[in-house]
């Protein structure tokens, strides 16, 4: 920023102590809010941290070109060719910090039993003190942003209120793009005096005087903390995506978790999507898959089958309540796409590369084309003939070695996708009628299987399984158990989590309850390649989801539900026969021991808070297996 621009140094009243009067709408002279708590709050984070400045993020268009100026002239930020990628920038991160550390993710709840087994856990008072000898300092020689924001709609009910405060810029841009921040935010948080989650990230790099920055500051000792009595945050160390980005998964998943168990609501990992049929009957659908399994490519989907209509109103997080009439109604309370680039090209995804190709976004650890664009494997069927990959080095497509991140993103404004439902701006959400659970399985789980009942089908959301990704750092390729795809987002104990589904269900209308589907589009056949083509042909099972709600389409019943019969799938225009279909849907009796052992391994690790309604369908499907 230059000399003019509207930063904020406070003095002890937590009062603007520049001496220019600043033009900001945020700021001025006088003191930038009268929240008091949040003066309260950042006037000790300054005194913790020890910035050179402290600056209020007003979320303008103007203040979003210095920052990016800046963020450019650091060397943290390309600018992108204008003419391709309008207002767009590429980051390259610290080759060791490219994505969410679960290892380094707490939970810090007064007792470790509220934190359950699926967390790491320490006590708070413990870990506040490592976090406060770690933050002491942390922001030296650098500017402390603070980013009011609301996840979901400034004009829901009971909007819910964040700020991060940060000392990355690039968490800042980032920050702009996925959630609503800034000056409107922080009036009505001044209006209503409401709560807000203090969420405090430091990428952990103080500089000493006159010590020259680098492009990705970063800690090699990492921190993602969550406190959910106060329902704070506190991030060290990383300026990565979901480590970073305080808005998304820490807030949004973690502590939103909390706030949904005491308040008798639902955060969930989820996209939402709205399908209309060839008779022009609208549908909305949510579904649940691990990180990098096709969240953002279903939202996105451009049905390959006649007649039928997709539009996105979410990619990643689904907040849900039921509404008057019993009803499940789900918002996305994010405002971008944070999505997996590898994998995301014309042929894949055309709807997200649209979206992208509109500009405005910020693409991280992706490699640069010689004309000043970006690429990624999967982007497009050839690779250029030459780039730059994300590690700053020469590639080319003999090089061996992958040119993008397999974690790398786009951060895209959600408002830039053409297919984008008018539904996404109602606060009020919409009623769901399908929910589909799924995960990243070569062997054993169907292409799709239809739950008997609601109960049946939290049993299956409980023991969902889905192969490591590249998300989280950490071994590729392991199958582990991630109950409705929250292993690592539930903000307290996993019993309790599933027993807050069964205890909120029981109270809704049951005649409106959601079907639920179990789904898996990456089966494979003997010879290795995928049993289902995926991406736009997953219309194909949505259509045969929605002719289930309407009892139009042929299953068959098998122990773990009902899977389509080889001639139920639309097929029209694909080189496949029902005969693959009925092998994509197979139910194997040997796999399934095998899976039923690894059940029975899952749900020993529970405890008692595991709800008897579940180990109930256990073993009944155990009896059905038996019987079958
Ligand atoms: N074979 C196959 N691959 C898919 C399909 N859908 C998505 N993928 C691939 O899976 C990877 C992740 O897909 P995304 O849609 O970005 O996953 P996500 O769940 O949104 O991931 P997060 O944003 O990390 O939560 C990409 O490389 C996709 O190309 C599918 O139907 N079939
Ligand atoms: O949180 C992140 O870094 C990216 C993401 O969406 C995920 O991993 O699910
Ligand atoms: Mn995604």
């Amino acid at each position: 920023m230059g000399d003019d621009a509207r930063q904020l140094v406070l003095d002890e009243n937590g009062e603007n102590a520049a001496s220019q009067p600043l033009d900001s709408t945020t700021g001025g002279t006088a003191a930038p809010t009268t929240h008091q708590a949040l003066l309260a709050w950042v006037k000790e984070v300054a005194e913790l941290t020890q910035p050179d400045r402290v600056y209020w993020v007003d979320g303008s268009e103007e203040e979003n070109q210095s920052l990016t100026d800046e963020l450019v002239d650091a060397g943290t930020l390309v600018r992108l060719n204008p003419e391709t990628f309008p207002n767009s920038f590429a980051a390259f991160s610290d080759p060791k910090d490219v994505a969410r550390v679960e290892e380094q993710t707490f939970i810090c709840s007064e007792k470790r039993e509220d934190a359950g087994f699926t967390n790491n856990w320490m006590d708070p008072g413990e870990m506040r003190a490592k976090l406060n000898g770690l933050f002491a300092g942390s922001m030296r020689g650098r500017t402390m942003y603070v980013v009011p924001f609301v996840m979901g709609h400034l004009a829901a009910e009971d909007p819910k209120f964040g700020v991060e405060i940060t000392d990355s810029a690039y968490v800042v841009a980032s920050m702009r793009i996925m959630a609503n921040i800034g000056t409107d935010v922080l009036r009505k948080m001044e209006e209503l005096d409401a709560f807000f989650v203090p969420a405090l990230h430091s990428v952990g790099f103080p500089l000493a005087e006159g010590e020259a920055d680098v492009p990705w500051p970063c800690s090699d000792e990492k921190w993602i903390v969550h406190f959910p009595e106060d329902r704070s945050i506190w991030s060290y160390g990383s300026g990565y995506g979901g480590n970073a980005l305080l808005g998304k998964k820490c807030y949004a998943l973690r502590i939103a978790s909390i706030m949904a168990r005491d308040e008798g609501w639902l955060a969930e990992h989820m996209l939402i999507l709205k399908l209309t049929s060839p008779e022009k009957k609208d549908y909305f659908v949510s579904a649940a898959f691990p990180s990098a399994c096709g969240k953002t490519n279903l939202a996105l989907l451009d049905p390959t089958i006649e007649g039928w209509k997709v539009e996105t109103l979410g990619d990643d997080i689904t907040w849900m309540r039921f509404g008057k009439e019993g009803e499940l109604r789900a918002v996305n309370p994010e405002a971008g796409l944070f999505g997996v680039a590898p994998g995301t090209g014309w042929s894949t995804n055309p709807n997200a590369m649209r979206a992208i190709a509109k500009g405005n976004s910020i693409f991280t650890n992706v490699a640069l084309t010689d004309d000043g664009g970006v690429w990624w494997e999967g982007m497009t069927d050839e690779a250029p003939a030459h780039l730059i990959d994300w590690l700053g080095q020469e590639w080319t497509p003999d090089a061996g070695r992958p040119a993008a991140h397999p974690n790398s993103r786009f951060c895209t404004p959600i408002d830039q996708i053409d297919m984008l439902a008018d539904e996404y701006h109602s606060p009020n959400g919409v009623p769901v009628s399908a929910i589909l659970f799924g995960g990243r399985r070569k062997t054993t789980v169907p292409l799709v299987t239809e739950a008997r009942d609601w109960a049946s089908g939290i049993f299956m959301g409980s023991t969902l399984s889905s192969e490591t990704t590249a998300a989280a750092a950490g071994q590729v390729g392991v199958v582990r158990r991630d109950p409705m795809a929250m292993l690592p987002f539930m903000g307290y104990d996993a019993g309790d989590y599933l027993r807050h589904w069964i205890e909120l269900s029981g109270k809704a209308n049951q005649e409106k309850l959601p079907k639920i589907f179990l789904v898996n589009w990456f089966r494979r056949t003997a010879d290795g390649g995928f049993a289902w083509p995926g991406f736009g042909d997953n219309s194909r099972v949505l259509k045969w989801v929605i002719e289930r709600l309407e009892g139009k389409a042929d299953a068959v019943e098998t122990p773990i539900g009902f899977v389509p019969t080889g001639d139920s799938i639309d097929l029209t225009g694909l080189d496949m026969t029902p005969e693959d279909v009925e092998q994509a849907v197979r139910v194997d009796p040997q796999e399934w021991a095998t899976e039923l052992d690894g059940i029975d391994e899952w749900y020993h690790r529970f405890g008692p808070t595991l709800p008897q309604e579940l180990k109930d369908r256990l073993a009944e499907l155990k009896d059905r297996f038996a019987t079958a």
